[in-house]
């Protein structure tokens, strides 16, 4: 129902003009007080030491002296915070000024005696009077907007519980501070709103989604209960949205106690993790920490270099290389690592020499011989720190012994004046003797020289990890029941040879590397980054299950939002099918949600039920009423009639403004469509590594970058049967299909992918 009743209009209208103009008095007082405050701190830094009270004489005053700095420093901090504090909530009002809210609702809390009127915006807003103008979109009462139709509702307050009835829900459109246009509504989020939204053009950074989040959305944005929510939604069901949003809610209602950089989140790519990176600042919070799980293993080891998505991707991999990846990838092998690791309390640690100035300083034998010297019930962590203090001790000691040796006596005799005074510890310090200063010297040259020793021990680099995942794999076959994942001694001696030789070459495949940094950090007694509050893993179908095991180990203090489509493995690795089961091993049942998002957005009803036929055992899939053409499915002769197509088809897109991706399997594909578009004459951009950004205009993508994204109008170039026949690559070709928002094309050459074969014809077009 629309409510363009002039006259509530009017009301509204001039409702709203008091809000903006409140907000504008505001920011001036805040302009003001900021400005005063910078003037404040100027002027106290120019001034710090006149009114320090400095006093040089006994130690009494100089206790005064330092209070008196620190009480100048104190004031001068408050001033600091308290002026980037008002530059922040500025910054908000700023957002505010033209746009201070998006809705309107009446409610009558139970026993109360008349209605309460209150609206929803980006931030609270109160006037001097303490009266809520604007009340924040996360606020508990606001909940309402979101999960109510009119009638009875409940909402969770601090309080617990409360009931209330809903007399009337009106959305706004404001623009530049006019009311463009309002709804009343019955519905959850009137599809008025939401069509307004979704008609509009894909952009190269995502939106918020505050105006018009869905009911099912709003639970998990609100989720305050679960050790674990894990989101399973068909693609373009608000995912990513709702978790972003879910993020903004979380630093708000845990205001002072959670700070943006202990949540973080997990992205498939960094292509992605900019084209997210807007959302949070937009609803004026920070963004959190993220980074993808490659960043994320490949900064802890970086003489290593780790297996980047492309290569995974694009590598090809035998039958018996696949299953030990599977393997290696499973929880079960993550058991036993830990497996190992305990044993390892017992035998079995590779030690390295200790060496200084290339000779052994502290043998590998007596560093054994220290480390499993200890108490038998000693853990691996107390026995290395342990082993690392008497190591450090020894050390000490040989301090004196080796003030005696040849090299010392040679370096000093070799040393000018000059250099010999640098040694000491004043300029014109004085000796009682040659030989005390002979000793002197040496004591510090044998010291500063045995510094990088203490570092080595320091990071533990007495264990050589390299041999250790080394012994870990022969021991496989010893401590595992192989056979039982299909996988003979053979096979398995052979990708150890394999592994190491890589490891030789300094490169790591992405499954070992969380093998290794596990068994390093059992090793270490190493246990997490303990301040990360919250975690957030997008597309989850594409993590295994030891990865995900391992990053619950590393963040041990932390709780997890999981997001993912089932329906989009890009890597068709098998493990997954059984993700969701060794997920939930990890958390209290009691502890964990499960929640589920079917209906899709972001794709017109025409590609929703298109790309919907993709899938065998598809999860429900709704569309959203949202009308556009259906897909066409080109058939060419050969390709170059396939680039002749797609050349015409991009420069009628281009016409229209519109961002249209062409997405090809492999990177390679990809570069040749796009030198081929050039020779044409048709400009578009390649999209080759993660580390671009975003454009406008026409992408051109290999797949595997463009999880996650969505775009106008896609092109599936070269769909021919040549290249997508495996069932195992049925998903990925979901997940192309469904980055279109408003078309899709798919072309291909003789044959179209049998994997294309099962869609009912009524339900795209085709061109011959
Ligand atoms: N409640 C909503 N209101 C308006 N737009 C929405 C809403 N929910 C989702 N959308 C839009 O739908 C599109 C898809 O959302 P999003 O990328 O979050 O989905 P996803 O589930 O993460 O998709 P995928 O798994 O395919 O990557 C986006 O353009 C988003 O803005």
């Amino acid at each position: 129902m629309t409510s363009n009743n002039t006259q509530s209009r009017k009301v509204e209208q001039s409702r709203l003009d008091h809000v903006i103009g409140e907000i504008k008095k505001r920011q001036q007082k805040l302009t003001q007080s900021i400005k005063r405050a910078k003037t404040e701190e100027k002027n106290l830094n120019e001034h710090f030491y006149d009114d320090v009270k400095i006093n040089y004489v006994g130690d009494s005053t100089t206790i005064e002296t330092a209070l008196s700095i620190r009480q100048q420093q104190q004031m001068l901090m408050e001033r600091n915070n308290s002026w980037q504090h008002a530059s922040g909530r500025l910054d908000v009002l700023e957002k505010l000024e033209n746009n201070p809210y998006f809705a309107r609702v009446d409610f009558k809390e139970k026993g109360e005696p008349g209605p309460e009127t209150i609206y929803i915006g980006l931030s609270s807003f109160t006037n001097d009077k303490d009266e809520f103008l604007v009340y924040d979109w996360r606020a508990p009462i606001s909940s309402i907007y979101y999960d109510g139709k009119l009638g009875d509702v409940t909402y969770n307050s601090p309080e617990g519980k409360q009931d209330v009835n809903l007399s009337l829900k009106r959305q706004f459109i404001i623009k530049d501070g006019q009311i463009e246009n309002m709804f009343d509504t019955q519905e959850t989020i009137g599809d008025q709103m939401l069509l307004e939204v979704l008609n509009e053009k894909s952009s190269s950074q995502m939106k918020t989604i505050v105006t018009t989040i869905q009911q099912e959305q709003n639970a998990i944005i609100r989720d305050t209960d679960s050790d674990l929510l894990f989101v399973q939604g068909a693609a373009g069901s608000g995912k990513t949205s709702a978790v972003l949003q879910r993020i903004a809610y979380l630093l708000y209602r845990y205001r002072g106690n959670l700070t943006s950089d202990q949540v973080i989140m997990f992205s498939p790519n960094q292509l992605f993790n900019d084209y997210v990176q807007n959302v949070l600042p937009e609803l004026g919070e920070q963004n959190m920490v993220q980074m993808t799980y490659w960043q994320f293993a490949s900064r802890r080891v970086p003489s290593f270099k780790v297996q980047n998505l492309f290569q995974q991707f694009e590598q090809e991999q035998s039958p018996a290389s696949e299953k030990i990846t599977n393997l290696k990838s499973s929880y079960a092998f993550f058991n036993l690592l830990t497996r190992y690791g305990n044993r390892l309390a017992r035998g079995g640690v590779q030690f390295r020499d200790i060496k200084f100035r290339g000779e052994p300083f502290i043998d590998k034998e007596k560093i054994k011989e220290i480390y499993y010297g200890f108490n038998s019930n000693y853990k691996l962590m107390n026995r290395i720190e342990a082993t690392k203090e008497e190591l450090i001790k020894i050390l000490n000691r040989r301090v004196s012994s080796e003030m005696k040796k040849k090299w010392v006596q040679e370096m000093i005799e070799g040393l000018s004046e000059e250099q010999l005074r640098m040694f000491y510890q004043q300029p014109d310090q004085e000796f009682e003797s040659g030989d005390d200063e002979y000793k002197f010297i040496a004591k510090r040259i044998v010291t500063e020289s045995l510094e990088s020793v203490a570092k080595y021990i320091n990071n533990f680099r007495f264990i050589n990890f390299s041999a250790q995942y080394n012994h870990f794999m022969q021991q496989v076959p010893r401590i595992f029941d192989l056979e039982e994942h299909g996988v003979t001694t053979a096979e398995w001696q052979a990708e150890v040879k394999q592994t190491l030789s890589k490891m030789k070459a300094k490169e790591l495949p992405i499954e070992d590397v969380s093998c290794y940094l596990y068994l390093y950090d059992l090793l270490t007694g190493k246990t997490g980054e303990r301040s990360m509050k919250f975690v957030f893993i997008d597309e989850i179908q594409d993590y295994t299950p030891f990865q995900i095991a391992y990053l619950k180990f590393n963040f041990p203090n932390a709780r997890f939002t999981m997001l993912g489509d089932l329906n989009q493995t890009i890597l068709a690795t098998e493990p997954n099918q059984r993700l969701l089961a060794d997920i939930s091993h990890l958390f209290d049942p009691e502890k964990t949600s499960v929640a589920q998002l079917t209906t899709s957005y972001r794709s017109t009803k025409q590609v929703t039920d298109f790309t919907r036929g993709i899938l065998r055992n598809g999860q429900k899939i709704t569309a959203f009423e949202r009308i556009g053409p259906k897909p066409v499915m080109v058939s060419c002769s050969d390709e170059s009639e396939m680039i002749d197509e797609l050349a015409d088809q991009l420069t009628a897109q281009a016409d229209k403004g519109l961002t249209t991706a062409v997405i090809t399997k492999s990177l390679q594909e990809s570069k040749d469509v796009f030198n081929l578009l050039k020779q044409k004459g048709v400009k578009s951009t390649l999209i080759g590594s993660e580390n671009q950004r975003l454009v406008e205009g026409t992408l051109i993508v290999p797949a595997y970058l463009a999880k996650g994204l969505e775009f106008d109008s896609v092109v599936m170039y070269n769909a021919s049967d040549a290249v997508y026949q495996k069932e195992s690559e049925r998903q990925l070709v979901y997940t192309i299909a469904s980055r279109a928002m408003h078309t899709l094309a798919i072309l291909y050459t003789n044959q179209k992918s049998r994997l294309l074969g099962d869609i009912d014809e009524s339900l795209y077009e085709v061109k011959i």
